[in-house]
């Protein structure tokens, strides 16, 4: 078993009666989360999909919302903004931004589950202001410098 850390939640009345985010099996990275609303979303379109979900990350962590890669593979329904970041000091209710970019309207019913949740740490950068950068091999090559 990895560790767990403790995450306080609270359901918001629009959620009341969803079962909380969770992980589908041992090894699970992220916890799958329920849609809280009715919507389809169109060819094209994009929702904030509600989850009824707020929540008190604690500090030092974040959470990601990553797509369901069965809805993006059979439906080319996925997560815009992934990963979407869920910061630890947002009290608000967590939404999942979804886009449909396959042909079909795709309907999301109350329950089904849109998108997983990932916690994750946070390492915060301090910046350290230099006038010269060390040397790499690299240096400055990038966007396909080694080839394709
Ligand atoms: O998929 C997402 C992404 C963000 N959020 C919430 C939690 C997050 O802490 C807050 C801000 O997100 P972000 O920093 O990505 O958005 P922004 O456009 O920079 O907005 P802000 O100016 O509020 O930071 O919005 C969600 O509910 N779902
Ligand atoms: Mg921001």
């Amino acid at each position: 078993m990895s560790e767990s850390v403790g995450v306080r939640l609270k359901r918001l009345p629009h959620g009341e009666g969803l079962a909380l985010p969770a992980y589908e099996t041992s090894g699970a990275a992220g916890m799958d989360v329920l849609s809280a609303e009715d919507v389809t979303l169109e060819p094209g379109g994009r929702h904030a999909v509600a989850t009824g979900l707020s929540m008190a990350i604690p500090e030092g962590y974040e959470i990601q919302v990553r797509p369901r890669s069965g809805l993006a593979f059979k439906f080319g329904v996925t997560v815009p903004n992934t990963p979407g970041t869920i910061d630890s000091d947002y009290r608000g209710e967590l939404k999942v931004l979804m886009i449909n970019h396959g042909p079909d309207p795709f309907p999301i019913t109350r329950g089904d589950r849109v998108a997983q949740l990932v916690l994750a740490p946070v390492t915060r950068a301090q910046w350290q202001e230099v006038e010269e950068l060390d040397e790499t091999v690299r240096g400055e090559g990038g966007f396909g410098s080694t080839g394709l």
